[in-house]
């Protein structure tokens, strides 16, 4: 019996990972998908035309930047659908919306215009009874030091040189995004309690809280 069949995740599953940038999504998406034998859908960083541009100037580059995330996330959206499921998805598309361009409107790097257009495609696209929501998030949380740690330890020379402010900002700000959120069911997970680098068995007892939880939902349902 392999994981899916053993915790009760049903194959056509799709589980979003969400949280802020360094808290470990990726690391989580790929280790899930092996466990469970599911596709995994990746933001890709490298090959995005706009993101060391948009780190260096926010102004000038926002509204492209979200342009292209929606784009990018609709085409897996549709990718996800047309497999019928069984996907890890590293970012949900909520958080484009919810946390990014909201933030830069907000902060004045996105212009009222901008923000606006953006806003009306993004609820074309997503706000439709036609647009599949995931059957969980699951949320990665842990505090702003050791987050700051990550991102600093993974590299990725366009975040080490963004002002700590910003990270400050965004880690808040996804603080009051989840506790408002409810598109789908949420797992709340703290970084403090697994270590998928250190310890691979530490996904095991993460596994089992995906299936109760999946399960217990599936049930609310009916
Ligand atoms: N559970 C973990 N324990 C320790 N380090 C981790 C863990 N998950 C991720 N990391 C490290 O933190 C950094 C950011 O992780 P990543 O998965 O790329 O985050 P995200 O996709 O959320 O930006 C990477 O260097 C990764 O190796
Ligand atoms: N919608 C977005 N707007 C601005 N920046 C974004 C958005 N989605 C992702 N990003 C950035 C943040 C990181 O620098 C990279 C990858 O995110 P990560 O959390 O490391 O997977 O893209």
């Amino acid at each position: 019996m392999n994981a899916r069949e053993k915790y009760g995740i049903p194959k056509d599953a799709v589980i979003t990972i969400a949280g802020t940038v360094g808290v470990g999504k990726s690391t989580m998406t790929r280790t899930l998908a092996e466990h469970l034998q599911f596709r995994t859908s990746f933001e890709k960083v490298e090959a995005n035309p706009y993101l060391d541009k948009f780190y260096k100037d926010f102004e000038k580059w926002s509204f492209h930047l979200q342009v292209y995330f929606l784009a990018e996330r609709f085409k897996e959206q549709k990718r996800m659908f047309e497999y019928g499921g069984g996907f890890i998805q590293d970012r949900s598309i909520y958080e484009d919306t919810g946390i990014f361009a909201k933030m830069h409107y907000e902060k004045g790097t996105m212009s009222p215009v901008d923000y606006e257009t953006y806003t009306s495609l993004f609820e074309a696209m997503v706000m439709t009874p036609y647009f599949p929501h995931p059957n969980l998030l699951i949320y990665l949380e842990g505090s702003l030091d050791s987050i700051l740690d990550r991102i600093q330890k993974r590299g990725r020379p366009m975040e080490q040189e963004t002002p700590l402010a910003y990270w400050e900002e965004m880690h808040q700000r996804y603080e009051n995004w989840i506790n408002s959120f409810n598109a789908c069911p949420v797992l709340r997970l703290d970084i403090n309690d697994y270590d998928l680098v250190q310890d691979p068995s530490s996904i095991d007892p993460i596994l089992e809280k995906v299936g109760s939880f999946i399960q217990q939902t599936a049930l609310l349902k009916k």
